[in-house]
């Protein structure tokens, strides 16, 4: 078994100067195509799951294909991370059922609506800080607000994560790494004009704290991946993404944990979509989720070199929960 906790991942990326994606997943073929690229690239990853993934599928149902990732592959370190919790209970119940991460989205409110203040999200996340660390789980937190479909904050909100705030936050609450919001947004739409990441704000926070940091909405929303959609009956236009150009310079700067879930949803629909263009008398799910599962192996493999994950799985020994439990505790 090698299921850590994404510190551990996040830590070794930092010292080896890599990053690492972190991959959203609803059902059996995300989860297969993500650990069949980490086995092809011998990389670490990061596999998870929204509030809405675990709605969709249940706690549980997800919860078990995760975990059986996890006894397929043990020469892999994988971390199995709630995405966007927005709160503690929902902390609690993926830490239960097994999670060895969480992220607390302080961002927001419960409702997933209204946008917090910097006291409620201190407070929020370091209640689950506390409950986390007790069990060996670590935590990833969020200061500033990211655009788009960051459930009900609409585009035109975004705020720049403020650096001293970061770093005073940070220290606040002790989580294991921080989300920042430096002009990504989540979705296939992130940018009217030329995609362009506010750097030098990422530089200041890098130089103010030491944790990992997390690029949330980091798709790339490649162009052959829209066309492809587009020329198979989709209708997406003016679809545009991160370039990996600016990704991996982040990497450079100082961003661990790239969180990519729209790239992928683009490569199974783009997928499915030829199947039933060209063969439309297909009616087996295997014949369209099978060549869809291929699509988003190929995808993550890519990403994997691209962001200098590939290579990495054998470079620790993976620590157990029960591990960081000590560990956290010594603290
Ligand atoms: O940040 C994400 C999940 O938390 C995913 O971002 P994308 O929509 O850019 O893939
Ligand atoms: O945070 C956004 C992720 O892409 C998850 O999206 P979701 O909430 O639709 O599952
Ligand atoms: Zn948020
Ligand atoms: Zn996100």
């Amino acid at each position: 078994m090698a299921l850590v906790p994404a510190k551990q991942i996040l830590d070794e990326a930092k010292k080896g100067g890599y990053g690492v994606g972190a991959y959203n997943v609803n059902n059996m073929e995300q989860i297969q195509a993500i650990m069949d690229a980490a086995k092809e690239t011998q990389s670490p990853v990061i596999i998870q799951a929204s509030r809405g993934a675990l709605k969709y599928a249940s706690f549980t149902y997800l919860g078990y294909l995760m975990k059986a990732a996890v006894i397929e592959n043990p020469d892999i370190p994988v971390a199995m991370h709630l995405d966007h919790g927005n709160s503690l209970e929902s902390a609690i119940k993926a830490i239960d059922l097994g999670f060895s991460s969480v992220m607390i989205d302080g961002s927001l409110l419960e409702d997933g609506k209204t946008a917090s203040d910097y006291a409620y999200n201190v407070k929020v996340t370091k209640s689950v800080v506390e409950y986390a660390h007790a069990r060996g789980v670590s935590v990833e937190a969020e200061i500033g607000t990211l655009g788009g479909i960051e459930d009900g904050v609409g585009s035109g909100t975004i705020h720049l994560t403020d650096p001293q705030e970061a770093k005073k936050f940070v220290e606040a609450t002790g989580v294991d790494s921080l989300a920042i919001a430096i002009g990504t947004s989540h979705g296939a739409y992130k940018f009217k004009e030329t995609p362009k990441l506010a750097f030098d704000v990422l530089k200041e926070i890098r130089g103010l704290i030491n944790i990992p940091i997390v690029l949330h909405g980091a798709s790339s929303v490649p162009k052959a991946l829209i066309d492809e959609v587009n020329k198979y009956g989709g209708k997406m236009p003016g679809a545009q993404g991160v370039p990996i150009e600016q990704l991996q310079e982040s990497v450079k700067l100082g961003v661990q944990k790239i969180n990519v879930d729209t790239d992928g949803r683009l490569a199974i629909t783009a997928a499915i979509r030829k199947v039933f263009t060209e063969t439309p008398e297909k009616f087996d799910p295997r014949d369209y989720l099978g060549p869809a599962r291929t699509a988003l192996k190929n995808l993550i493999v890519t990403k994997m070199k691209d962001f200098g994950t590939a290579g990495h799985a054998k470079d620790y020994a993976p620590k157990s929960l029960e591990d960081y439990k000590k560990l956290y505790a010594s603290k």
